[in-house]
């Protein structure tokens, strides 16, 4: 018969020792999960490409820091090819600054791309095979692209460094050459968005989207010359200021679930960042309302009798560029209209990637005119929408309801 141990039996004491034990190893494993989950994020950063690697890990942290960064690095050579040969004073028919700069970008964006997420696609707006004709414009952009660096190393090296050669950059930049579609991981690229903006010395944006399965999950937008101050007055002439000013400049970003932010734009590791959100309006009279500039990309005559008839009385704020998903996104403005000029005119996926999440992610809504969500997935174009509307997640149903009354859908 076994006796029950007395407390103070050997055997008492070793079944002690072993729940001891026990309670030591399982607080060693609680232990060590923690410390897993919180270097999560800083695991990524040390191998690049794990999040692209395992679905499972799907915070997008590693990706949005990339972009973040990488858009930071191509704002420094846009900026550079603006003051060295643009400076707000070109004359149209000397379109070499805006390739200079479009190119360029589109090389330094692609390279971080491929060296931290090899196996994503690209849709990048520009292709190399006029530059391989042009052999002074390849050499002029070489030129500018291969001494542009972020003041900070790691940062620098992060993204590739710098590119190898003049060859290699052409090759990098044919391969924005993806066709998109439904599945897997795509870039949306604009290299500079708002061409003509940047060419007079106004608003422009350098645009990176990331989308998933025909879903943008995370987007990063730099804007040289929007100001700093999300209350400073903008208007279409609102522009660069002089090399080197730190009034404007500022990088946005956004990741699905997570918020949008905004941050001055800097020359090395990310400036720190602040959460936007688009601005409360109790009376839709009182909303603010963006358009483009170019009367050939959005009807403006449509978008003020939609105006009218919300019973906005302001002026419209006119933007070239992303810079207007931007402006709404952080309250310097509230609805965002691009009623179509022509009804077969396709919107092209990089000219709305980014700006579709950052404004989602700041508590609005992104859809065409019949209120639908836009679709990524259907190649490089927004083939499923027509034009697109854009306001706080409370206004946009009076918002649509208004843009169908004036075009009689
Ligand atoms: N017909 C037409 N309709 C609509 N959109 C067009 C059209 N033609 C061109 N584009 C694209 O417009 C991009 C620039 O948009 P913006 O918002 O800067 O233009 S505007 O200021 O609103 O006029 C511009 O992007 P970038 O080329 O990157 O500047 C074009 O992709
Ligand atoms: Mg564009
Ligand atoms: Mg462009
Ligand atoms: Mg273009």
């Amino acid at each position: 018969m076994i006796s029950p141990s007395r407390p103070d039996s050997p055997s008492s004491s070793s079944n002690w020792l072993r729940v001891l034990s026990r309670l030591v190893i399982c607080s060693t494993l609680i232990l060590a999960l923690s410390v897993a989950l919180k270097t999560r994020s800083r695991l990524s950063l040390l191998l690049p490409s794990f999040s692209s690697q395992h679905p499972a890990v799907m915070s997008y942290q590693q990706e949005r820091y990339i972009a973040e960064l990488a858009v930071q690095r191509a704002c420094l050579l846009t900026q550079k090819v603006f003051f060295e040969k643009a400076k707000g004073t070109v004359s149209k028919d000397d379109k070499s600054p805006v390739t200079i700069g479009d190119f360029g970008a589109q090389a330094l964006i692609i390279q971080a791309i491929r060296k931290n997420f090899p196996n994503d696609e690209i849709v990048g707006e520009e292709e190399a095979s006029s530059l391989r004709a042009d052999k002074d414009l390849s050499a002029e952009i070489w030129r500018l692209v291969k001494d542009i660096k972020l003041e900070d190393a790691e940062s620098d090296k992060v993204l590739g460094g710098p590119l190898p050669s003049e060859e290699s950059m052409l090759d990098i930049i044919d391969q924005g050459n993806s066709a998109g579609g439904p599945k897997g991981r795509i870039w949306a690229l604009d290299p500079i968005d708002g061409t003509k903006g940047f060419l007079r010395g106004g608003q422009y944006a350098v645009c990176l989207g990331l989308i998933v399965d025909g879903d943008v999950k995370v987007g990063a937008i730099g804007t040289p010359n929007l100001p700093v101050d999300d209350n400073a007055t903008i208007n279409a002439s609102t522009g660069a200021q002089q090399e080197g000013s730190s009034a404007n400049g500022v990088l946005f970003s956004a990741v699905e679930g997570e918020g949008a932010t905004s941050r001055p734009l800097s020359n090395g590791t990310l400036a720190p960042s602040k959460s936007i959100s688009m601005r409360p309006v109790g009376n839709i009279a009182e909303a603010v309302f963006c358009e483009g500039v170019e009367a050939a990309h959005s009807a403006q005559g449509d978008n003020a009798a939609v105006a009218e008839r919300l019973g906005i009385t302001a002026p419209s704020v006119r933007l070239d560029s992303q810079a207007k998903y931007c402006s709404i996104a952080r309250g310097a403005g509230d609805i965002y209209l691009r009623l179509p000029v022509k009804k077969d005119y396709q919107e092209k996926i990089w000219d709305h990637a980014a700006g579709d999440i950052l404004v989602r992610e700041a508590g609005g809504q992104v859809t065409d005119i019949y209120g639908n969500r836009l679709d990524f997935s259907k190649g490089r174009t927004l083939a499923a929408n027509t034009g697109v509307v854009a306001s706080p997640n409370a206004l946009q149903d009076q918002v649509i309801a208004a843009v169908k009354a004036v075009l009689k859908l």
